[in-house]
């Protein structure tokens, strides 16, 4: 399959753009006829800069408001029409998209708009050029695909085709079925958008929040399948108009994008089942849900022993160092953590990497390194396991492991090491395991994050959520295996949360693992016992849990006097604590019983609040 990208979906100078695109594997570009009119290269050269970089250049766009206008507005349409082909002849582009009127249209007559259409095509022949022209969602009287293409089957020229986009087909509901009736000579471009399901004005929503494929809420995926069973064989494009990645970097956007055309292949042939697609559609080794986390990894040079005193205090064994590197591993159950000495960014302590256990490691590292995901260098000695390792979009590491934790044999308990006194509990542990990680993502990294993690990692998002923090909304996006055993919950935090306090990072700026067990109340009056305290939660929140659930005193009074906090869903209940902050890591410990499903989510504000009330003490 031929991939594409508008210029308009990038940010920067139009040479920018186009090195960007060559750089991400692109074949060809859309070129987005404001980019070139602020360009200060001449048309042919750009056109010598897309050659030399191997790209085509493959559309360009847009022409609007043609057709259903009086003979005076045509004559002057055709005018200003002749430029464009010429232009076009120039760049060497062959085929000019022309968006259905939204301005100018004074005349509601198919008949009308098509031989409009056609004397345009009869024009662009005159040229050696070709338009395919575009419904748009919010056109005057053509806002539907099967419409333009009624007009386009009327026009009956053969430089006159149609192209369809997918934001204006299914923003309106539109059945994309019916493009499998279309004749794939006729359909001249495919442009795909996806986009989140808001309730907002067509345009708006167009303009500024189209995501790539399998970032939004469609089904691309069969949006190409259909198009594959129509035989179309041409460029298929992206044209996301997004404010974010306008105004990020447009190496990491092209690549983003890119992946999610290699994560649309593989998906739409999954759709096609036996249909032989009329191009070849690129395959990935295959992926499978992860089974489980198999370590976190905690790294700082500063701050790092008061973490692994906390996880001394909540019971955690501690299974040794490693046998060449400055890090050591603590187990509670199948829950490990590994605590590293390396410097980070800040010197802080920070989640610095995920375990996850993969069925065959190899495959998953190859599968993600053709999603573009960057490799991270690791050392290890001759005898030692070599684990893959990939960088998400937030920088934390990603490593791929087998079922049989082989690396934990590396790790021993040397002679004198006195953290393996002060922990050797393992009547804590039994059945508790990596329930799941909370991690801080940059704001322009929330799409990129979370299509890399389906695609990489099949984890699936669920409903994204806002939470209030005393400093603003934090959105919380949740992904996780289909059965649940991995869950990770990404976060965006507004800026004022982001903002450290004194040495301390902003409680917007953190990440958070949280460990499950099976009797959280003995856990918490063990850990207590040992000297450690909780996140203290305020009385008044207490009261409220009186009001929201009809909970005995004596288990109000437990929860109240542990600092745990509380919640139910229709299956089952929920109990949890944190920790101290320490750098950007604090933990949670939680219980699920009878299959509670959710995060706690209606305590968050409460937590959230008592960590700004701990950094302001
Ligand atoms: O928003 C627009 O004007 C616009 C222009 C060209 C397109 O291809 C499109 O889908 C939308
Ligand atoms: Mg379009």
């Amino acid at each position: 399959m031929r991939t594409s990208i508008a210029t308009v979906c990038l940010s920067g100078t139009l040479e920018a753009k186009l090195h960007a695109s060559a750089a991400a594997g692109f074949d060809g570009v859309e070129i987005f006829e404001p980019d070139l009119i602020a360009s200060p290269r001449s048309p042919e050269q750009i056109r010598e800069l897309a050659d030399s970089l191997g790209l085509t250049l493959d559309l360009y766009q847009p022409f609007r408001d043609l057709e259903g206008v009086g003979p005076d507005q045509f004559a002057d349409n055709l005018r200003r029409a002749r430029h464009k082909f010429e232009l076009m002849g120039r760049l060497g582009i062959e085929t000019m998209l022309v968006c259905s009127n939204v301005a100018t249209a004074t005349v509601d007559d198919d008949e009308l708009a098509a031989e409009q259409l056609r004397q345009l095509g009869e024009l662009a022949a005159e040229h050696g050029t070709r338009i395919a022209y575009e419904a748009l969602a919010w056109g005057r009287y053509v806002n539907t695909y099967e419409h333009a293409w009624r007009l386009v089957r009327r026009a009956a020229h053969p430089n006159v085709g149609t192209c369809l986009d997918s934001f204006h087909i299914l923003s309106r509901g539109g059945d994309p079925r019916g493009i499998e009736d279309i004749p794939a000579e006729k359909i001249f471009f495919v442009q795909l958008a996806d986009a989140p399901q808001l309730s907002m004005d067509v345009l708006s929503w167009s303009r500024h929040h189209r995501v790539f494929p399998g970032q939004g809420s469609w089904d691309l995926p069969s949006f190409l399948a259909h198009l594959m069973r129509a035989g179309y064989t041409g460029p298929v494009s992206l044209e996301v108009f997004n404010d974010t990645f306008r105004q990020t970097d447009v190496g990491r956007t092209a690549v983003d994008a890119m992946r999610s055309l290699r994560w649309l292949q593989e998906h739409a042939a999954a759709r096609l089942g036996n249909t032989e697609a009329p191009v070849p559609l690129l395959r990935l080794p295959a992926v499978e849900d992860p089974t489980g986390i198999d370590f976190v990894e905690i790294r700082g040079r500063a701050g790092v022993e008061r973490i692994e005193d906390m996880l001394a205090a909540l019971g955690f064994t501690y299974a040794g160092t490693h046998r060449s590197k400055s890090v050591r591993l603590w187990e509670l159950g199948q829950a490990r953590i590994v605590v590293n000495d390396a410097d980070t960014q800040d010197g802080r302590p920070v989640v610095a990497a995920i375990g996850f256990v993969v069925d065959d490691p190899q495959r998953s590292a190859a599968r993600a390194g053709e999603l573009g995901a960057p490799s991270v260098p690791r050392r290890s000695e001759a005898d030692e396991q070599v684990l893959q390792a990939v960088r998400a979009p937030d920088t934390t590491e990603i490593f791929f492991c087998s079922r049989t934790n082989a690396w934990t044999s590396e790790f021993s308990v040397k002679p004198g090491d006195e953290r393996a006194t002060r922990a050797a509990r393992p009547e804590d542990g039994a059945d508790s395991h990596v329930d799941h990680v909370n991690l801080d993502q940059p704001w322009q990294r929330q799409d990129e994050g979370l299509l890399f993690l389906s695609a990489v990692l099949s984890l699936d998002p669920q409903p994204s959520l806002d939470v209030a923090s005393p400093l603003g909304l934090v959105r919380s996006q949740v992904m996780r295996s289909a059965d649940g055993a991995v869950r990770l919950a990404l976060n965006v935090a507004p800026p004022m949360a982001r903002q450290s306090v004194g040495s301390h990072p902003g409680i917007g700026q953190v990440q958070h693992v949280a460990i499950s067990c099976p009797d959280l109340i003995g856990l918490a009056r063990r850990a207590r016992d040992r000297g450690l305290e909780f996140l203290p939660v305020p009385a008044n929140y207490y009261d409220d849990l009186a009001a929201r659930f009809d909970l005995p005193a004596q288990t109000l009074a437990t929860l109240r006097e542990l600092n745990l906090l509380y919640d139910r869903d229709d299956r089952g209940e929920f109990y949890h604590l944190y920790t101290p902050t320490v750098g950007e890591v604090f933990l949670e410990i939680v219980q699920r019983t009878d299959g509670y499903d959710g995060y706690g989510a209606p305590n968050a504000p409460v937590r959230l609040a008592a960590q700004l009330a701990t950094l302001l003490d």
